[in-house]
C-alpha cells in the first residue's frame, strides 16, 4: 500500500489511533530486531513467543486519547533508566527503576540499542505513534507485532504512548467483604485496594480462597449482598461502569454453531457504536487483529462447538472468550482464569498480550489467576494475595513482593519460584503453611494494609483529577467522530442503541437458524413424514358418502397435532436460554431483543412446518379444497396459541425434564378437555368451566361449524348435534388469544426475571 502522496486513509489513521487495528503481516523491519538481539545475547528471536500457527499478535485498542497521559502508568510500575525519547519527542522514559528490579536481557538490549545510537530506529518500529508519521502501513504493522516481542514484564519494556493511550479509568475499592447468610461462614474478608490505569493486576491465592468473589464483586457481577464500596475515578459506580468495564467469566458459554470470527464480530459491534465511514472490511481487519493477537487465526472460520458439535479445543474455546472480552474498547478489563485450559506457552502469550494493552494503552486488567508460571508472574504490576479463607496477604507491587516476604521473616529461597513459594506459605493445611503469621504480618506491617488504606483513602473523591465515566465515554466518542458520524452518548448501559441490538441479535438468530441445517430439515422431514403417515391413515375420507362421523375424528387427530407440536421447540429454548443470559448480564444487548428477535423466527419456523404437514393431510384426506382455508387456519391458530404455552414452560423450567414437569397440568386440561373425547353432552357439569377454557375445544369445535357450513353435510350437523357443538366466534377468538397473551406476557417476565447468572 502507498499512502505517501495520497495522504491519511482514513483506515490507517483508525489503526494508527488505535481505534480499528490493522492486519497483521510479517515484520518488515525484523531486521533490526535481529541486529539488536544477535549484537546482545545472540539467542533471542523477535518473534521470540509465537503463538501455534505462526501467527504474530498484534494489539488491538479501541479508542485513543489524544491528550496526553495525566498519571504515568501504573503506580509503581518501574520504566528504563535511560532517556528515550519518541521521534514525537513525547514518550519519556525518566522515572527511576525499581533498584530491586534486575535487567531483563531485552532491556539490556534496549539499552544498548539506545547507547548505540539506533534509539531513532528502535523507537520508530516500535511505537504506532510514528507510524503517523510515515503514514505507512505496512511499518505500521510491522510495529504493533514488534512491541509485544518487546514485553517481558520488566522495566522499561514497554511504555505509555502518549499519542494512543486511552485508558484513565482508576479503580479504587475500600472494605469489600462478602458473607454467607445465616452466619454460615465469611468467604472474603474486608478488603481495599487501588489500581491506576495501566496496571496489570494478579489477584492470586489458593482454591477458594476468594479470588472470583473479589473479582465479581470489583466488576459489579456479584449478585449476592457484599458490603463494601467500588469506586470508578473516586466516584461510586453508576450504569455506565459497564461500559467502562468488561469482563471474561470463567466458563465459555457461546452458541456451538457461531464461527470464532462471527462470535468476535458480535461482541465488538454490539459493544460500541461504530463510526459510519468505517467499513465491513476495516472491521473484518479489526477482528482479524484480535484473533491474531489471541492465536485464533487460523481457526477463525471453526464453529465453537459442543459437546455434540465439533468445534474448536477447550483452550481454544478459553481464548475466544478472553478476546470478546478485550474486543470491547473497555478501560478496565476483568479476567477469571482466563489462561485455564492453555498450554503454558500460549497463556504466556495471553499475558503478555494483556501487559502490552495496559502498558501502551493505558487499560487496567484484573486477572484471577491461580499459580501462574514464574515467566508469566512477572508480567504482572500488582499482587494482590489471598489466603482461604478470603483474606488479603500482600496488596502491592509484583516486583516488590519478594522484599516483602524477606521482610517476614521467609526469604524466597535460591532456584524457588517467587509465586509458588508464596503460594505454598499462604495455603492453609500445606507442611510450610504460615497463613496466621502472613496474615498478621500484613495487618501490622507499614507496607501493608496501613500503606494501602491510605493510598485509597488519598484516591476517594479525588474528583478534580479525575473523568466521570460520561466524560470518558465522551472522550472517546469525539476521538471516534473524525472516522464518521456517530449517535450522542447515552446514559445506558449498552454499548448500542435498541434497534442495532434488535438487528444484531436478529441477524444471528437467522445464521444459527440457516447453520443449523440438520435442525431445519429435519423439522421440515418430519413434518412431512409425519403428514404422510396420519394422511395415510385418513386418506380418501373426504370422498365417502357417509363420511362426516369418521370427518370429525379426522379434524380431531388435526387440531390435536397442530396443539402439540409446538412441543419440539422447548429443549432449543432452554439451550439457547443459559447463553442468553449470559450475555444479557454482559449488557451486549436488551433481553427485549433477544425474546422478539427468537420469538419471531421460531414463530415462523414452526407456522411453516405446520403448513406443510396441515396441506399434505388435507391432499390426501380427499376433502375438497374449499375448506382447505378453514382448516389451515384454524390448525394455525390452535398451533399458535399452544406454542405461547410452550415458550413460557421453556422460559420458566430449569430444564428440559423440569419442563415435562411443568407442563403436565396445562396440556392435560388442553387436550383433555377438547370438545370431541369429552365434549358439551358428556362434561360433568361441575367442569364445564375447562371446557370453555380450553383452546383446543374451542379450535375444534369452530373449525368444524365453519367446515360443515362450508360443505353443507347433514352427516355433520347430525355429529354436531350429537357431541353438542356450538358456536360463539367471539369467545371462542377470544379464549386463544387469551391463551397466546397469558402465556406470552408469562414468559417475557419468567425470561426477565428467572435464571439469571448467579454469582
Ligand atoms: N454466592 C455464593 N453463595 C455461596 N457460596 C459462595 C458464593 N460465592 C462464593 N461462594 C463460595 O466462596 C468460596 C470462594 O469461592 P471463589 O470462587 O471466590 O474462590 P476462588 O478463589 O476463585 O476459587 P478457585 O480458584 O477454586 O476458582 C467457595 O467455597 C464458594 O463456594
Amino acid at each position: 500500500m502507498d499512502s505517501a502522496d495520497s495522504g491519511p486513509d482514513p483506515k490507517e489513521e483508525l489503526s494508527r489511533c488505535g481505534c480499528w487495528p490493522v492486519p497483521r503481516e510479517r515484520p518488515l523491519d525484523e531486521t533490526l530486531s535481529v541486529q539488536v538481539d544477535s549484537a546482545a545475547t545472540g539467542h533471542l528471536s523477535p518473534a521470540g513467543h509465537k503463538l501455534p500457527g505462526d501467527s504474530v499478535p498484534a494489539a488491538c485498542v479501541y479508542g485513543a486519547v489524544s491528550e496526553p497521559p495525566s498519571m504515568g502508568g501504573a503506580r509503581g510500575a518501574c520504566s528504563a533508566p535511560a532517556s528515550a525519547t519518541s521521534s514525537k519527542g513525547s514518550a519519556k522514559r525518566s522515572e527511576p527503576c525499581e533498584a530491586a528490579q534486575p535487567m531483563s536481557p531485552k532491556c539490556k538490549i534496549m539499552q544498548e540499542a539506545l547507547k548505540a545510537g539506533r534509539v531513532s530506529q528502535l523507537q520508530s518500529s516500535s511505537t504506532i505513534a510514528d507510524c503517523t508519521i510515515g503514514a505507512n502501513y505496512s511499518s505500521a504493522v510491522a510495529s504493533i507485532c514488534k512491541d509485544l516481542d518487546f514485553v517481558t514484564g520488566e522495566c522499561g519494556d514497554l511504555e505509555r504512548d502518549p499519542t494512543l493511550a486511552y485508558g484513565a479509568a482508576a479503580l479504587t475499592f475500600k472494605d469489600v467483604s462478602f458473607e454467607l447468610p445465616a452466619g454460615q461462614g465469611l468467604i472474603l474478608a474486608p478488603c481495599s485496594g487501588h489500581f491506576e490505569p495501566g496496571t496489570l493486576v494478579a489477584l492470586m491465592g489458593p482454591s477458594g480462597s476468594g479470588k472470583t468473589t473479589l473479582l465479581d464483586i470489583l466488576a459489579c457481577k456479584k449478585t449476592s449482598p457484599y458490603t463494601g464500596d467500588v469506586h470508578l475515578n473516586g466516584r461510586p459506580r453508576d450504569e455506565l461502569f459497564r461500559r467502562i468495564t468488561s469482563y471474561v467469566p470463567q466458563e465459555d458459554i457461546m452458541f456451538p454453531t457461531v464461527t470464532v470470527k462471527e462470535q468476535l464480530m458480535f461482541h465488538t459491534v454490539l459493544k460500541t457504536e461504530v463510526p459510519s465511514k468505517v467499513t465491513r472490511e476495516d472491521m473484518a481487519k479489526t477482528i482479524q487483529l484480535q484473533l491474531q493477537a489471541v492465536g485464533l487465526e487460523e481457526v477463525q472460520d471453526s464453529l465453537i462447538g459442543s459437546d455434540v458439535v465439533r468445534g474448536i479445543s477447550g483452550g481454544q474455546r478459553r481464548r475466544v472468550s478472553l478476546a470478546c472480552g478485550l474486543a470491547t474498547g473497555a478501560q478496565i478489563f476483568f479476567c477469571d482464569e482466563p489462561t485455564s485450559g492453555l498450554s503454558a506457552t500460549d497463556a504466556e502469550q495471553c499475558v503478555r498480550y494483556m501487559r502490552l494493552l495496559c502498558k501502551k494503552y493505558g487499560v487496567s486488567i484484573v486477572v484471577a489467576i491461580h499459580q501462574p508460571r514464574q515467566e508469566v508472574a512477572v508480567l504482572f504490576d500488582h499482587l494482590l494475595l489471598l489466603t482461604s479463607p478470603g483474606d488479603v496477604v500482600y496488596n502491592g507491587k509484583m516486583t516488590e513482593a519478594r522484599q516483602y516476604w524477606s521482610d517476614a521473616g521467609f526469604p524466597v529461597p535460591d532456584l524457588v519460584s517467587p509465586t509458588d513459594y508464596f503460594l505454598d506459605l499462604v495455603t492453609p493445611g500445606t507442611l510450610d503453611s504460615q497463613v496466621e503469621h502472613f496474615r498478621e504480618f500484613y495487618r501490622a506491617n507499614a507496607k501493608g494494609k496501613a500503606r494501602v488504606d491510605e493510598l485509597v483513602e488519598r484516591e476517594l473523591w479525588n474528583l478534580h483529577e479525575r473523568k466521570t465515566a460520561f466524560q470518558l465515554l465522551e472522550d472517546r466518542q469525539e476521538r471516534l467522530s473524525k472516522f464518521g458520524d456517530l449517535p450522542p452518548v447515552r446514559y445506558s448501559s449498552y454499548g448500542v442503541r435498541f434497534r442495532k441490538q434488535l438487528q444484531k441479535v436478529f441477524c444471528r438468530q437467522v445464521r444459527l437458524l440457516l447453520r443449523d441445517q440438520q435442525g431445519v430439515f429435519t423439522e421440515i422431514l418430519v413434518a412431512i413424514a409425519q403428514a404422510l403417515v396420519v394422511g395415510a391413515a385418513y386418506i380418501g375420507i373426504g370422498k365417502g358418502e357417509d363420511a362426516g362421523y369418521h370427518q370429525v375424528g379426522f379434524y380431531f387427530m388435526l387440531v390435536m397435532t397442530c396443539a402439540l407440536s409446538g412441543i419440539k421447540v422447548m429443549p432449543k429454548a432452554i439451550a439457547e436460554r443459559t447463553v442468553m443470559k449470559l450475555e444479557v448480564s454482559e449488557v451486549l444487548y436488551s433481553d427485549w431483543a433477544y425474546i422478539i428477535a427468537f420469538t419471531s423466527l421460531n414463530l415462523f419456523l414452526s407456522l411453516f412446518c405446520n403448513c406443510i404437514f396441515v396441506t399434505l393431510v388435507f391432499a390426501l384426506s380427499g376433502l375438497e379444497w374449499t375448506v382447505y382455508p378453514i382448516v389451515l387456519l384454524w390448525n394455525s391458530i390452535i398451533y399458535i396459541s399452544m406454542d405461547s404455552l410452550y415458550l413460557m414452560v421453556a422460559a420458566a423450567a430449569r430444564d428440559s425434564s423440569s419442563a415435562q414437569i411443568l407442563l403436565a397440568p396445562f396440556l392435560t386440561m388442553a387436550m383433555l378437555f377438547n370438545g370431541f373425547t369429552v365434549s358439551r353432552k358428556s362434561v360433568p357439569e361441575f367442569m364445564a368451566w375447562a371446557l370453555e377454557l380450553s383452546p383446543v375445544a374451542h379450535a375444534m369445535e369452530e373449525m368444524v361449524l365453519a367446515i360443515q357450513k362450508g360443505l353443507d353435510s347433514a352427516e355433520l350437523k347430525l355429529v354436531e348435534t350429537l357431541f353438542g357443538f356450538e358456536s360463539h366466534l367471539g369467545r371462542s377468538l377470544g379464549v386463544l388469544l387469551g391463551w397466546f397473551l397469558v402465556f406470552r406476557i408469562a414468559q417475557i417476565i419468567c425470561l426477565k426475571t428467572m435464571h439469571h447468572i448467579k454469582r
